[in-house]
């Protein structure tokens, strides 16, 4: 199978458990909760994203024929950045990785001594063989993928209530301040949700306060 990136790059995990760690992020093209056009925004699944995912023009997109020359870019990138005094770790995000993320990729990039880690909106079952699974739910998406290492909740959506999730089989359970003009009252609201219900915790997109990617 081929694939579309949008961009791909070196920077530290902003978010979630893995914060400040160094990581390959490989931000595939396309989602299935929004077209990524702003016209289409407000009828969208998925409304509040933050993200560019349309086409293959970032730095370091690009279309790959195969899994291995994927792979070998996503390597190269590491290589390019990092030593090798650490696990090279690589994170697939998007749009929605999962769209695009196959058996196939995950052996060739595994086969270079990756750890894989991947973003997913929670719609798609996540392949076998990712050592970390991120899952953040979203409205008008059916949740499928019910387990993994973190649940991380854009609060807040009036369709999903922090405790829909409490039942679920993650190692942690974060509240994500959802982005935006209210930032700082959703930052607020989600401090006053985790002070009262211990088992959440406050996830900060840190690279977004220090102006990193
Ligand atoms: C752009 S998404 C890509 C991966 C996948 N489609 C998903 O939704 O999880 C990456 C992360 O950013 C989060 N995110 C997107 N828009 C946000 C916003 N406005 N505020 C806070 N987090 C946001 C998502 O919930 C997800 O955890
Ligand atoms: N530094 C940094 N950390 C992130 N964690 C998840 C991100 C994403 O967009 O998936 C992201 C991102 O875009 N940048
Ligand atoms: S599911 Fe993820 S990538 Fe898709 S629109 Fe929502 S936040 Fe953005
Ligand atoms: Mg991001």
């Amino acid at each position: 199978m081929s694939y579309a990136v949008k961009e791909m790059f070196v920077t530290l995990q902003g978010e979630g458990a893995q914060t400040g760690r160094a990581s390959v992020f490989c931000r595939f093209a396309g989602c299935n909760l929004w077209s990524g056009r702003e016209q289409d925004r407000e009828t969208a699944a998925c409304r509040f994203c933050d993200t560019d995912f349309i086409g293959v023009d970032g730095e370091g997109g690009g279309r790959f024929k195969t899994a291995s020359e994927l792979a070998e870019t996503i390597e190269q990138c590491w290589k390019n950045a990092a030593d090798e005094s650490g696990r090279r770790y690589v994170v697939f995000t998007g749009g929605e990785p999962l769209l695009q993320l196959d058996a196939e990729l995950i052996a060739a990039v595994k086969a270079n001594g990756f750890e894989i880690a991947v973003e997913t909106n929670g719609t798609i079952t996540a392949p076998a063989g990712i050592d970390w699974v991120c899952v953040s739910p979203k409205p008008g998406g059916p949740l499928v993928q019910t387990s993994g290492a973190e649940l991380k909740l854009v609060y807040p959506q009036t369709e999903l209530p922090p405790e829909m999730f409490d039942g679920l089989s993650f190692q942690h359970f974060w509240l994500q301040p959802m982005d935006g003009l209210a930032r700082l009252e959703n930052t607020q609201a989600a401090v006053a949700y985790c002070l009262a219900h211990p088992r959440w915790r406050l996830s900060l997109q840190t690279h977004k306060l220090i102006g990193i990617p």
